[in-house]
């Protein structure tokens, strides 16, 4: 019997596909995403990270602490209506830009919840506030032990492997494992450990901290904005329960069986449609860069549309 080609990465896809298989709130129309393939007439917009200019970037190895620290806390924006990703990104930038070390590993260890507060010059309190704080003082703690408090040693360790990094992520960081169990199967989905190695990628262009050879092992980041998206684009089905839910807003609990296959079919719906985008085209595009695509152009849509998203308080996403 040969060894299984256990990499982390593919434990994601795995999962995904697992649950789409047995979802019973959650459908994918693979018609509807035969049709959004045909609107794309053979191209994917190309996103530039950092297209909104809200990330710190110094070509640097503060850069890769920067993106670690941004994806500690890449979560869970929601419940503070004026709260987006770009107050966090942004913030930590200019916190940065003031001070350059406020995420030292030793400082990350001593945050509370009104510091960080403090720190993103937030005027009020930050949603999983306490989490928040929590996750730094990990983040902080475990760097410090393991790699000499720099994450750009963390990244250097993987040797230029996405999959070796997202195996180092959540090896030492027990908030980036983002799993949970799901008719008695765990499944993985790694949204922010994933998000951290595609941010690096995206921020050094694929060259320094930021060269990966097997990049395209990363999936889609199963957030709250995505699933909006294809839900609009009718490749994300709900159960008429389900859909009332989201629609009046109600909150989803974390690891029920409607958040687990809201997220795992937004990430297989993603996979199949640059399968089919691929087939139909020839040219090969990255997961990621469907990600950015659905996520970049979705957002100002779902915000203009008023599309609801999907309510859950967790730290994954
Ligand atoms: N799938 C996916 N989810 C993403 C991102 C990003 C930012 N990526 C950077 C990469 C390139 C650009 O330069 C972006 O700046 C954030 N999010 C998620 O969205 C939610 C925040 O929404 P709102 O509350 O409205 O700000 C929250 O769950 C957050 O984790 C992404 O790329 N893909």
């Amino acid at each position: 019997m040969g060894k299984t080609n256990y990499d982390i990465a593919s434990v994601v896809l795995t999962s995904a596909e697992w649950v789409a298989s047995r979802a019973t709130h959650v459908s994918i129309n693979t018609a509807a995403i035969a049709k959004v393939v045909e609107r794309m007439d053979g191209e994917i917009p190309t996103v530039m990270w950092d297209f909104e200019g809200i990330h710190f970037f110094d070509n640097g190895p503060l850069t890769a602490q920067y993106l670690l620290v941004l994806d500690a806390l890449n979560f869970c924006f929601w419940p503070d209506e004026e709260l987006q990703y770009d107050h966090l990104a942004e913030g930590l930038k200019n916190a940065l830009l003031a001070d350059d070390t406020v995420l030292d590993a030793h400082r990350l260890q001593s945050y509370t919840g009104p510091k960080l507060r403090e720190l993103l010059h937030w005027p009020r309190n930050l949603p999983l506030e306490e989490e928040r704080a929590r996750l730094l003082r990990e983040v902080g703690a475990e760097l410090e032990k393991s790699f000499g408090g720099k994450a750009s040693n963390l990244v250097l360790s993987a040797k230029g492997s996405a999959v070796a990094l997202l195996d180092l992520i959540t090896r030492h960081f027990p908030g980036f494992r983002d799993s949970c169990v799901y008719k008695g199967h765990q499944i993985f989905i790694y949204k922010r450990a994933q998000i951290f190695v595609a941010d690096l990628w995206g921020a050094f262009k694929g060259q320094g901290l930021g060269a990966f050879k097997d990049i395209a092992c990363i999936t889609m980041f199963a957030d709250y904005v995505v699933p909006a998206v294809l839900r609009h684009w009718g490749i994300l089905e709900y159960s008429p329960k389900l859909a009332n839910s989201i629609d009046s807003y109600q909150e989803i609990a974390a690891g029920t069986e409607e958040e687990v296959e809201i997220r795992a079919c937004t990430i297989a719906a993603v996979e199949r449609l640059r399968e089919q985008f691929v087939s139909r085209t020839g040219k090969e595009v990255l997961s990621v860069q469907i990600d950015w695509w659905l996520w970049s152009s979705g957002l100002p849509r779902a915000l203009e549309l008023e599309l609801p998203f999907h309510h859950t308080l967790t730290i994954n996403y």
